[in-house]
């Protein structure tokens, strides 16, 4: 059993005990080639694979202690009070930018006319305008409420980060509305509402910031990325709300990384798979440039230092460790190429040196598997389609301290 702690995250490797994951569901199968670029896909998955790939990795999850929390069924306890999910329905069709305001109230008329569950299921799935008898006209935009596919890769839109959480704002209008569910579950559910939950970073703030940027090195160092997703100046302001609320935080470390969709967020860059082990993307391994900052706590102020070197090096240096980096695809250009681009980097730590991978990047497991590393791969032909791994899947709420 956790202690009374609801999030409790000061490692990428402490012992899972309870993570967040969401089921994909219907928003899978309102994908069309049309709209794949604008919604960050770059496939349709076949919703029934990828849910049966979905179960296995949940099973796993299970079978190694740890509890699984599904984001969809927290949207839903949270909105149990009718004035609260009244809000939360004015919230999301403020955001899902309807012109008329005769369709805004259709559109709330029906999804108030379901059960809370099941529409919570619609806002993420996206409604169809002829759902709300409206013309569809063949040339026509289809929906009156956009569908919202990367929900399965709940790493994004909000981050547990030591005991708090920080509320993203996303950089793409297609994930924004994502991170109302976080806003809905840590201020309205039960459970997390009165748990005294810090919010580091606030959705509303201006610059963007995304959870597969966040890294939690170790209780004292936070990675962050300056990315395609992620502002430095958000994490300037990250950094000061951690700083001042006296965590055990002491160095957030800010990667600067190419802004391209390869590299996306910092977790497809380089994961931490034990204590001195890390997985990366062999497109990473020259001089990088990177910004610590640190707390003058006499003066209040944030303090901003260049550096520059490789990422084994920046890594021993601020973990005071000899750090080790397993190279995607041992390097080679194709087959890390290939594995590269199903996140073979991309693995989540369940415990010090055991991780879940997705089992199609083969190389890159046994050469993991070598470098004794307990290895648990999940099928991921159709999971894989959205451009994420098992660490962007999982939102880690409670790790065992190290
Ligand atoms: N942390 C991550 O790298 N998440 C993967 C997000 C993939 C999603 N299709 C996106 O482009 O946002």
């Amino acid at each position: 059993m956790n202690d009374t702690r609801k999030i409790n995250v000061y490692s990428e490797i402490g012992k899972l005990k309870t993570v967040m994951l969401h089921r994909p569901g219907a928003e899978i199968e309102n994908l069309i080639p049309e709209y794949l670029e604008r919604l960050l896909f770059d496939d349709i998955p076949y919703l029934k694979v990828a849910r049966d790939e979905h179960d296995k990795f949940a099973d796993i999850l299970r079978n190694d202690g740890v509890e699984v929390l599904y984001l969809e069924k927290l949207v839903a306890d949270s909105l149990k009070d009718s004035m609260i999910k009244e809000k939360f329905l004015d919230e999301v069709l403020a955001e899902c930018k309807v012109k008329e305001s005769k369709n805004i109230e259709y559109l709330k008329d029906f999804l108030k006319s379901m059960p809370t569950k099941a529409m919570v299921d619609k806002v993420m799935a996206g409604v169809r305008r002829k759902e709300i008898n409206l013309k569809e006209d063949v040339d026509q935009y289809p929906f009156i409420m956009d569908p919202m596919p990367n929900l399965y890769f709940t790493r994004d839109p909000f981050a547990c980060i030591g005991k708090g959480i920080s509320l993203n704002h996303m950089r793409t209008v297609t994930r924004r509305r994502e991170t109302i569910f976080g806003k809905y579950i840590f201020n309205h559910h039960p459970e997390y509402k009165e748990a005294g939950i810090p919010q580091w970073y606030h959705r509303d703030n201006e610059f963007a910031i995304e959870g597969g940027d966040q890294l939690i090195l170790s209780k004292e160092v936070l990675a962050v990325g300056y990315s395609e997703r992620s502002d430095k100046e958000g994490v300037f302001k990250l950094a000061e709300n951690i700083f001042k609320s006296g965590e055990s935080f002491n160095t957030v470390l800010i990667f600067d990384i190419p802004k391209t969709r390869a590299f996306m967020h910092l977790d497809t860059v380089f994961t931490m798979i034990d204590h001195d082990m890390f997985t990366v993307h062999p497109g990473i391994e020259g001089e990088l440039k990177v910004i610590a900052l640190t707390y003058d706590q006499k003066n209040g102020k944030v303090i901003a230092e260049e550096e520059e070197g490789t990422l084994e090096k920046i890594l021993s240096k601020h973990l005071n460790i000899d750090a080790k980096l397993i190279r995607c695809g041992n390097g080679d250009k194709i087959i890390a190429g290939r594995e590269q681009w199903n996140d073979g980097s991309n693995t989540l730590a369940i415990s010090p040196g055991k991780v879940i991978t997705y089992e199609r990047n083969y190389i890159t497991n046994e050469i993991l598997d070598k470098n004794n590393i307990t290895v648990l791969a999940i099928p991921s032909s159709e999971l894989s389609r959205g451009r994420g791994g098992p660490r962007c899947m999982s939102m880690p709420f409670y790790r065992e301290d190290l």
